[in-house]
This record gives C-alpha cells, sequence and structure tokens, in this order.
C-alpha cells in the first residue's frame, strides 16, 4: 500500500502545500528582489537596469506547512531582437507550467502601456490564478499606494491584490502565504534547505554579469553575456575553487569599454564578482576573467544556443 505522507519528517501530504509560482511584470519592476526576499537569500542577481534577468532562476521558498518553488522570468516586453523573442517564449511557455503566477506592478509609476500589454497576455491564461503584487510600497504615500491598488484592480481579474516592499519587508510574508494558498496539496519537490536548483555555475556567470553591468552604458547591458568554462577545486588544495569565464560582448568597443583603462575596469568587475562568488560557495575563489568579442550574438541562432538561450 502506498501512503500519501512524507516519510522523512512524517508530514502527512494533505497538509502541506507545494508547486511553482512565477513572476511576471515589466523590466525593473522588482520581480528579482521580491524572489530573493522571499527566498531570504540572494539567488537571482538584480541590478537598477532593466532585463538584468535572463533565465528562469528558481528559488524556493521553505515553510512548515508548505513548499513555494519560485520560477523567475525575464520582463515580457514587446520583441525586437531575437533574443527578445526567445526571452518572451521563455516567459509565455513559464506561465502555463507553473500554479500561480505573481504579477508585479510598481506602486511609485502610473500604471501604463506595458503594464496593459501583459495584463492583456495574462488574460489568455485562463486556468492559472494570478495575484497581483503592488511593488516597492516603501517608494510612496500611503494614499498613492491605494491609488494604485484601485489602478491595478482594473487591469484583470485577480485572485488577489497585495501591496509590498521587498526593501523594508512590508507584507512580502503575506504575499508568499498568498502565493500559497494557490498551491495544489502535495510533497515537498526539493530537500529541505535547497535554495535554487540552478547549477552552481549558472549563478556563478550571473554573479559576473552583474558584476559587469554595474555602472555601463546604456546600450551596453543586452551585450553582454557571460559563460563559465571551468569551475573545480585547485588540485591539493580544499579552500580555493578556480573559476574560469569568460565574457562575451558583441563589438570591439565594447570590448573596451568592459576592459577599461589598462584593464582597471575589468580588474574592478572580477574583484567584486570575486567577492560574491566567494559569498555563495563559501570558500576562497580565483577568478579568471576573459573578456571576447562574439560579433552580434543577440541576432545570431548559433551563438544564442551557445550561451543557453535556446528556441
Ligand atoms: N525602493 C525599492 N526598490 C526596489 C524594491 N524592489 C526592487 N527595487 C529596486 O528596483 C530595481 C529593479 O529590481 P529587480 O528586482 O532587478 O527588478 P526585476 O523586475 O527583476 O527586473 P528585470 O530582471 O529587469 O526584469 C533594483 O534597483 C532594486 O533594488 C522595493 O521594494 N523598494
Amino acid at each position: 500500500m502506498t501512503t500519501l505522507g512524507d516519510t522523512t519528517t512524517g508530514r502527512p501530504a494533505d497538509h502541506f502545500r507545494s508547486g511553482f509560482a512565477c513572476f511576471i511584470g515589466r523590466p525593473n519592476v522588482g520581480k528579482s528582489t521580491l524572489m530573493n526576499a522571499l527566498v531570504g537569500t540572494k539567488v537571482a542577481i538584480t541590478s537598477s537596469r532593466p532585463q538584468t534577468t535572463r533565465r528562469a532562476i528558481r528559488g524556493i521558498v521553505h515553510r512548515p506547512d508548505a513548499q513555494l518553488v519560485v520560477v523567475d522570468t525575464p520582463g515580457l516586453h514587446k520583441p525586437r531582437t531575437l533574443l527578445g523573442e526567445r526571452l518572451d517564449s521563455l516567459v509565455r511557455s513559464t506561465l502555463t507550467e507553473v500554479d500561480v503566477i505573481g504579477f508585479c506592478v510598481p506602486a511609485d509609476q502610473p500604471v501604463g502601456p506595458g503594464d496593459k500589454y501583459i495584463a492583456r497576455e495574462l488574460a489568455g491564461v485562463r486556468r492559472t490564478p494570478i495575484v497581483a503584487l503592488v511593488t516597492k510600497t516603501d517608494l510612496v504615500p500611503p494614499e498613492q499606494v491605494a491609488g494604485q491598488l484601485l489602478a491595478v484592480g482594473r487591469l484583470g481579474d485577480f485572485a488577489d491584490i497585495v501591496p509590498c516592499s521587498a526593501v523594508d519587508g512590508f507584507q512580502v510574508g503575506l504575499a508568499g502565504d498568498l502565493l500559497i494558498s494557490h498551491l495544489p496539496q502535495g510533497m515537498p519537490l526539493y530537500p529541505e534547505g535547497d535554495l535554487t536548483d540552478e547549477p552552481e555555475q549558472v549563478l556563478v556567470a550571473e554573479l559576473i554579469r552583474e558584476a559587469a553591468l554595474e555602472g555601463v552604458r546604456e546600450e551596453l547591458p543586452h551585450s553582454i553575456a557571460v559563460m563559465v568554462d571551468e569551475m573545480a577545486p585547485r588540485e591539493g588544495r580544499d579552500d580555493l575553487i578556480d573559476v574560469y569565464a569568460h565574457l562575451y560582448v558583441e563589438r570591439d568597443s565594447q570590448k573596451g569599454i568592459i576592459i577599461g583603462h589598462k584593464g582597471s575596469r575589468l580588474r574592478e568587475v572580477g574583484a567584486a564578482a570575486r567577492r560574491q562568488i566567494e559569498a555563495l560557495l563559501g570558500t576562497k575563489v580565483f577568478l579568471d576573467l576573459r573578456v571576447s568579442v562574439l560579433k552580434d550574438w543577440q541576432r545570431d541562432p548559433k551563438q544564442l544556443r551557445r550561451l543557453g538561450f535556446y528556441d
């Protein structure tokens, strides 16, 4: 006879919920930051530049009575390049696979065409419940939050609408509770303590890209991609990991910007990335960072595949 209980904890499955959520919203509305706040650690990278996130990174929220696996998606936007089209198809397929969608709209900006475009897209995903999250409430007075709740309410048919702030923690727990309330009953999907199922190399590459994005000019962010070529403990040492990575840009001029005068900028990027990777891996890290030009990689299907962006 099979039983539905979790044999490791003795928890009956009918008291436990588990499943997947994804956050959707315009670029830069705070999706990654909110996911990190829910998970309680830094899993997705964040930056003040739009479209930092390119991969469906999963953060796992562990509760005594639930496990919520959050799939982080790139900001949905009207496609302009082949990369954009792939990102959008990644988002669309994610929407139909999750149990609940968190639709993020920031409190500090009027509801605009971008939010309406997404709301229209979401209206097509009929079977998945949508929780609207009004983010960044710490940036505006309460009256403005109230006005935004009404404006967001007019965008579509939502299971709940909740204001929250990942920065001061306001109602982050409640946002988690509401998302969890839409999950099916079931056993934990990941072992306790796991925070993400992204391979470490992908997280490391994302941390390097985050460091490289700091302070670069407007047109560059979309042109940067990072691949970790090799990552392994140094022979004979258990306290040092060697990381060999490539930073790819699309043009020679961009390579110059990334490297900086006599390599000064690349050194700064390397030092900043190394600190973050050391924190992630909990060990000392030697980081070898090279910059290469992959001409127009965003428009080249072969290069996109090589960098991990599949159809
Ligand atoms: N004040 C405030 N700032 C926030 C909050 N959440 C996010 N931010 C900031 O908003 C910016 C964008 O946050 P992200 O979490 O990277 O946004 P995103 O929606 O994941 O962005 P993409 O990956 O581009 O789609 C960052 O500078 C964050 O620090 C918040 O609750 N309050």
